[in-house]
């Protein structure tokens, strides 16, 4: 979609108008995204001696550098602690009306916050209690965010662990909830060893239900995984997908060359669910600037840009975007641009995402852009 924008549009973003401008989130985990004080909180409620600090500042810190591992397998490790602390149905509702409220303070709109239901049966609860506590926590984050002026709107996404056997289990569970709060499925978990033709009967499942998922793939293992996640699967979108950029070569005369699955992703405009903290941290990028989502933009793949898991990269969608203005140097243009993308590949229905474009995103946008007006172009901040 090109841009009818005025000219302030194309002047680089403040810290404070990315935050303000209306943002789309498509990739985030419940149990990544938890405030440090309600997880220590929660603990001392539950009795979880686990806690390697009770100091929720210093807890902030020990996640952001477990996680800052290089290998997917040691960040995967820290969920330990998060999942220990979401056992209760009390324990679900508040972090799913944290993850909301916070989220909407970011000027995020919609979200499609997503956690695997089978992570949280320690403590006697069944699946859709599970289900039905964490919709209670965003319906009641979504209201308390409204009474404080910040609109969001969030629908679910139920991951099965690829490493587990429930997958099919966990289909069965999202077409049950389906337009009751759950809007699509997931596989997560350390990607090596764990294709997801594993789980091709959950797939095929959901296929004949009409329903929708995403699959965790090309993250920190290479093509083969993307393909067998849109060829043998068919999944609508890609968790991460950075390892595309192995199917693309740029000559040094700038020339750049698809091959036959990058050509595929793009024509058929499959929605990357791109995270770059997250992918900093894993290894599966060196650093902001050689991301691979600069040249994915540059080359107009469908590119949607994401948090992951906000507690473990210390991050917000806003932070996300302001690293990339950094690198990149992208205008309020640019981020309006991966918003519109990240609005049109959502699971909800079409003429939902048209209205949430047409009615939220593109005016919030236009007052932003008009805000800065005649200021000229101003650096970024943070
Ligand atoms: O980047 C990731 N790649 C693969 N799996 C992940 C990632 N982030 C989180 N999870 C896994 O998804 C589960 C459900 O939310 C988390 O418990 C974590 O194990
Ligand atoms: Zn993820």
């Amino acid at each position: 979609m090109e841009s009818t924008l005025t000219p302030s549009a194309l002047s680089v973003p403040t810290a404070d108008q990315i935050r303000r401008v209306p943002k789309v989130l498509l990739h985030d985990h419940l149990d990544g995204g938890l405030r440090p004080e309600t997880i220590v909180e929660l603990a001392a409620e539950v009795g979880y001696d686990g806690l390697p600090t009770t100091d929720p500042a210093a807890l902030g810190v020990w996640f952001r550098e477990a996680a800052d591992s290089g290998s997917l397998v040691r960040y995967l490790e820290t969920f330990a602690h998060t999942c220990a602390v979401m056992q209760t149905r009390e324990g679900l509702v508040r972090v799913a009306a944290d993850c909301a409220e916070d989220l909407a303070a970011d000027g995020v709109v919609y979200a499609e916050v997503r956690y695997a239901p089978e992570q949280h049966l320690e403590r006697g609860l069944t699946l859709d209690q599970v289900v039905e506590a964490v919709n209670e926590g965003f319906r009641l984050g979504e209201a308390r965010a409204a009474a404080a002026g910040n609109r969001i709107r969030i629908g679910t996404l139920l991951t099965a662990m690829r490493h587990a056997a429930r997958s099919l289990e966990i289909a069965e569970l999202a077409n049950r909830y389906r337009d009751l709060g759950v809007v699509g499925f997931d596989i997560a978990g350390a990607e090596a060893g764990h294709p997801p033709t594993r789980h091709l009967d959950a797939f095929d499942y959901l296929k004949r239900e009409n329903n929708h998922f995403t699959i965790h793939a090309g993250e920190a293992f290479g093509l083969p995984s993307i393909w067998e996640a849109l060829q043998c699967c068919g999944a609508d979108r890609l968790g991460h997908g950075v390892r595309i950029i192995d199917d693309i070569s740029v000559a040094e005369d700038g020339g750049v060359k698809l091959g036959r699955l990058a050509e595929y992703v793009r024509d058929r405009r499959v929605p990357l669910e791109m995270c770059p903290t997250s992918n900093l941290q894993t290894g599966a990028a060196p650093s902001y600037a050689e991301h691979p989502i600069g040249l994915l933009r540059r080359l107009h793949f469908r590119v949607t840009v994401n948090t992951d898991n906000r507690l473990m990269s210390g991050t917000s969608l806003s932070r996300e975007f302001e690293h990339l203005v950094q690198a990149f140097g992208y205008t309020l243009d640019d981020l309006r641009w991966f918003t519109i993308n990240a609005m049109k590949s959502a699971f909800i229905p079409f003429d939902e995402r048209l209205a949430l474009i047409n009615e939220v995103i593109k005016p919030g946008f236009e007052r932003i852009a008009a805000e800065s007006a005649g200021v000229g172009s101003v650096g970024v901040a943070g």
